[in-house]
């Protein structure tokens, strides 16, 4: 007998949809939020499509925290399945206030009436929805509009939230107004959700884990950072490639106004408002910003050099090459990459077990963001 596993989203979906051919296979932990990041056409929204048991794949197996959704006897149809669903575009009854489109959908009993359950003032809470109860969805910009969306999904007490591609039909300044209501739902509640987005920069500031989807098949899943540091994936080896690293915040020097992140291995300094000590932040370090170096270096205007050494290393085209770092003396802490041209490697006659010095010039700190626990 197979055995199922509580704590876990498990999907196998496999199938023909017209000319396409799915075959995706992962596992993630049902805590925290997962991203399904791939190219348009790649199968993002038909994996979701499958969760929410919209599409029915024979032969495939979905299993969520404990409970079978399908196997080879069990097909959940949508309605039973306790999720909740984000589209692109809200779609809010017009008729209907926006506290009435929160209720609609939401079990009979009292909400916050069972363990577990999101009660109705920490939906208002959370995404902000106060003053816009009493409106009709006609008087709501595009972000409200998908805030309220966001809080009908969570009323109806989700086992699962499943989004896709959430904040794609919203420009640039709605979409920054939006990300900081969703880290914080990620922040507070216990929820697992599915987020399908092809953004990586939605990814780098929402995702624990990640499931990488190309041409109908899971090409990658894990920790978010594993997977950015792989130079199997194409992650690693893209121009933009970087790796989410979170840390925890220690010293504040007010004078300069540096702030000491502590994180596996190593403790950055970054420019920073006052932020108190304790607190868990993640921080962006691009390739293109670590430079490597023999030698501690001495009298650099550089803030940060840290003790690293040489995972592995793959060429990049003609005169590149990706160089994947353990902080650490050891050489078993937190995942960075650096980017340096192939001149520098063999002149530096860098290799792979090498402990190094990493000179980083660039961290971005995500602007505010508690990081749930990691599961147990
Ligand atoms: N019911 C269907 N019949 C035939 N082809 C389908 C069906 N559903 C999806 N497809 C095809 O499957 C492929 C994957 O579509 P899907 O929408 O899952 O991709 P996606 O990764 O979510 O893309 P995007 O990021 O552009 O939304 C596409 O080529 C699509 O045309």
């Amino acid at each position: 007998m197979r055995a199922i596993s509580p704590r876990s989203i498990r999907g196998e979906f496999r199938g023909r949809l017209g000319g396409f051919a799915l075959d995706a296979s992962f596992s993630v932990p049902a805590i925290g939020i997962t991203g399904l990041f791939g190219p348009s056409g790649c199968g993002k929204s038909t994996v979701l499509r499958c969760l929410a048991g919209l599409q029915h794949l024979p032969g495939s197996l979905c299993e969520v925290d404990g409970d079978v959704w399908q196997d080879d006897t069990t097909f959940l149809k949508p309605h039973q399945r306790p999720i909740g669903y984000v589209f692109q575009e809200a779609s809010l009854f017009q008729h209907l206030t926006v506290r009435d489109n929160l209720m609609y959908g939401a079990p009979k009993r009292k909400a916050g009436s069972l363990p577990g359950d999101i009660a109705f003032d920490e939906v208002i809470e959370l995404l902000g929805l106060a003053r816009l109860l009493p409106r009709a969805p006609r008087n709501l910009s595009g972000g409200e509009r998908q805030r309220v969306a966001i809080g009908r999904a969570l009323l109806s007490q989700p086992k699962l939230l499943l989004m896709d591609e959430p904040l794609s039909a919203l420009d640039r300044l709605t979409k920054d107004e939006i990300l900081p209501f969703l880290e914080r739902l990620h922040a507070r509640l216990l929820l697992p959700v599915i987020y399908v987005s092809h953004d990586m920069a939605e990814i780098e500031r929402l995702a624990d884990h990640l499931v990488l989807m190309q041409a109908g098949r899971v090409i990658g899943v894990g920790p978010l950072s594993e997977l950015q540091s792989n130079p199997a994936l194409p992650l690693a080896t893209s121009r933009d490639a970087a790796v989410n690293v979170d840390a925890t915040s220690d010293s504040y020097d007010a004078a300069y106004g540096l702030l000491t992140l502590r994180l596996d291995g190593g403790k950055l300094l970054v420019p920073s408002a006052p932020v108190p000590a304790g607190e868990r932040r993640r921080i962006r370090i691009a390739a293109g910003d670590v430079s490597l170096s023999r030698e501690a270096p001495r009298e650099t205007s550089i803030l940060n050099a840290l003790a690293v050494r040489i995972v592995s290393t793959s060429a990049i085209g003609p005169n590149e090459v990706l160089v994947v770092l353990a902080l650490g003396p050891a050489g078993n802490g937190a995942r960075l990459l650096a980017r340096v041209t192939r001149r520098s490697w063999d002149q530096l006659a860098l290799a792979e077990g090498l402990d190094v010095f990493a000179q980083v010039k660039g961290v971005a700190l995500a602007p505010e963001r508690a990081i749930s626990e990691p599961p147990k």
